[in-house]
Order: C-alpha cells, then structure tokens, then sequence
C-alpha cells in the first residue's frame, strides 16, 4: 500500500477565517473541502513542502507556520501521514490558482461533514478555539 506524507496549510486571517478549497473532478475524495497542500516530495522538509503547495495552489508565500496537529490516516488505497500547519503570516491574497472553488469560512464555522475524514481532530479543535 502506498504511504503518502501531506503538508496542507490552514490559513487564518485575523478575523478567524480559514481559507478553504475544493477538490476538483476526479482526484481522491472529489467535492470535498480541503485546506490547500499536498505530496512531500522526497528531498523536501514537511515545512517546505507546505511553502511548495501553497505557492502553486495559493498563489501565497509562507512566511510563518506553526505545526498544529500532525496524523496517520488509513484509506482503502494507501496510507497518509498528515501535517497540519497553522499558516500565521503569509504575503500575496491566497487564490484558487489552479482554478478550483474557494471560500473563507470563519473558524467556528467549518463543518467536519464537509472535509476527509483524517480532517474531523483538526477541525474540532479550530471550532472550539
Ligand atoms: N490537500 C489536502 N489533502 C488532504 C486533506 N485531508 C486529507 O485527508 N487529504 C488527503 O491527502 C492527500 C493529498 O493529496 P493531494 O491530492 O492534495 O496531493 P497533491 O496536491 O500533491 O496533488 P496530486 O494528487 O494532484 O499530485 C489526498 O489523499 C487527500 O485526500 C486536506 O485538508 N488537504
Ligand atoms: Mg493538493
């Protein structure tokens, strides 16, 4: 089985809103909600990976991160290791670049129903900060 390790970045505004994405047509898990990121490549840092995604998702440049939740998560096709970073400071508006839907939720919010599964930990912990 596969094992994927993920950086995704949970970016906050100081208004406490988190800018989420879509999954588009037919990626894994399509329709629903994500907070942007993606594959760690192999010669890279979690921490740079998520710099990497967000640029070419986002369209933002990291400029301070906190890691917040990290977990494993067993799918029926491969297996993923998920980090989650708090993106605190970041230059550029974060944009769907590669065209994907994209809204600000505030934190309080987000809706667990709407995201994978591996997300419900995280997403509790931001409704009840
Ligand atoms: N980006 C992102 N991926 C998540 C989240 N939660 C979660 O379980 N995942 C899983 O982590 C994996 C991320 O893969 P990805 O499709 O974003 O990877 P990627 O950006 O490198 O794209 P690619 O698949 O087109 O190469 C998927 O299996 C996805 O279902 C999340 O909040 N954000
Ligand atoms: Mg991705």
């Amino acid at each position: 089985m596969k094992h994927l390790h993920i950086a995704v970045g949970i970016i906050r505004n100081d208004e406490g809103e988190i800018f989420i994405t879509q999954r588009g047509g037919d990626s894994h898990l399509s329709g629903l909600w994500e907070f942007p990121g993606g594959k760690i490549e192999v010669n890279e840092s979690p921490v740079q990976g998520l710099q990497r995604e967000l640029l070419e998702e986002t369209g933002i440049e990291v400029l301070d991160s906190e890691l917040l939740y990290q977990l494993d998560h067993r799918f029926s096709d491969r297996i993923v290791t998920l980090y989650f970073y708090l993106v605190k400071r970041w230059n550029k508006m974060p944009y769907g670049r590669e065209g994907q839907p994209m809204r600000w939720v505030h934190q309080h919010q987000l809706k667990a129903e709407e995201f994978p599964e591996p997300n419900k930990p995280v997403i509790e912990q931001l409704n009840k900060a």
